[in-house]
């Protein structure tokens, strides 16, 4: 049986998504099913689980109406106080293994007594045994450590998860419920034409990327965690500078590192005129320093500057479900850079590492 790689994963996208949509509400009601009303939660991961946390957030937070904090476990465990309002605690690890995931859930848990849900691929690892009750993000062990498919089902799940708690507490009717899943399964159904539109704006750029020296992505709102997820992502396996930025956090500081070599994403969603405004402010005045700069819009809308570097992908007009589709191009250009670099990627490098700094609970078997 031949291996599976980075890209395997990702063309999994579209039916492991769509499953999680047809499971819908079978699959979320019984890890709700004794959950009380609550205000304000917590949510514990690290890596791509707590950028899927952060593509979640927004959208949580709006049908659920609940304060929604989202922190690193082991800072949390070793230095923050435990706010007593926490109600709800989600912990997430798609391996179910990250150690401090797993100490910081059980600290809060002991003092707080929340509600407490785990969220994984691996439903018989250590995390959930120490939640309350468990999601299942429905792809299984994900064996390649560079996750994608898994990223994106918990950020799915997360959303659907919040979807059902608000028609369960009565804050949205079933006919909101409704249209909230045909717009979710518009946006799933789009995840293949999505993925092939990367491809070929990768094939058009493949040189420039190439040989890029570092890349920076920028946006706002909902797609914070697709920019997390963009510079996880980029870091790992294409290995050299990557960093995503919040808008106004790159014009404190970041802006000044940049060059006539620097390559740039823009994430362009429906957000409010004025960030529309501000972001084609900056994005105008970085390129009086670099040529190198890349649109992706989720706007539907024909670019302003129409510069023939703009990945036009579908309308969303929810902005806050953006992110289901805005990491899909970053998730393909990392395999295909990686490759066009040079970069073996199956062949794994720093494989004692876990059992060094024991970051998860033990070496994981990827290939
Ligand atoms: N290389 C992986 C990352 O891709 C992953 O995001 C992180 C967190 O994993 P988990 O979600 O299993 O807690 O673990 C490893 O470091």
């Amino acid at each position: 049986m031949t291996k599976p790689t980075m890209l395997t994963y990702i063309n999994q996208e579209p039916e492991i998504l769509s499953t999680i949509l047809a499971t819908y509400p079978e699959q979320i009601d019984p890890v709700i099913k004794n959950a009380p009303a609550t205000k304000h939660w917590l949510i514990l991961a690290t890596g791509s689980s707590i950028n899927a946390a952060y593509s979640a957030k927004l959208y949580l937070q709006k049908m659920t109406g609940a304060f929604i904090d989202i922190e690193e476990p082991y800072n949390y465990l070793n230095y923050e106080k435990i706010n007593p309002d926490i109600d709800l605690v989600i912990g997430i690890s798609q391996s179910g293994q990250s150690t401090a995931t797993i100490s910081a859930l059980k600290k809060v848990i002991k003092q707080n007594h929340p509600f407490s849900i785990c969220v994984t691929s691996r439903p018989d690892t250590e995390l959930p045994m120490v939640a309350d009750t468990t999601l299942d993000i429905l792809t299984g062990s994900e064996k390649v450590g560079y996750v994608t498919l898994g990223y994106n089902a918990t950020v799915l799940s997360l959303m659907l998860l919040g979807l059902r708690y608000a028609t369960k507490l009565d804050l949205i009717n079933s006919d909101m419920e409704q249209s909230e899943l045909m717009a979710f399964k518009s946006i799933v159904q789009n995840i293949s034409p999505t993925i092939e539109k990367s491809i070929e704006f990768f094939q058009r750029f493949a040189t420039d990327f190439q040989l890029a020296p570092q890349f920076t992505a920028i946006g706002c709102g909902a797609v914070l965690g697709t920019l997390k997820e963009m510079q996880t992502k980029f870091t790992e396996v294409i290995r050299i500078p990557s960093n995503g930025f919040e808008l106004e956090t790159f014009m404190h500081g970041p802006y000044l590192g940049v060059h006539e070599n620097h390559r740039q994403f823009f994430i362009e969603t429906n957000s409010n005129s004025a960030i529309v405004k501000k972001q084609l402010s900056l994005k105008q005045y970085e390129s009086r320093s670099t040529t190198h700069i890349f649109t992706i819009s989720l706007t539907g809308k024909k670019p302003i500057i129409d510069d023939g570097q703009t990945l036009e992908l579908m309308n969303i007009d929810d902005e806050l479900k953006s992110p289901l589709l805005a990491v899909i191009p970053f998730q393909i250009f990392a395999w295909y850079i990686a490759k066009v670099k040079g970069i073996n990627l199956p062949h794994l490098i720093f494989n004692d590492f876990s059992d060094i700094v024991h970051n998860k609970t033990e070496a994981q078997q990827y290939v």
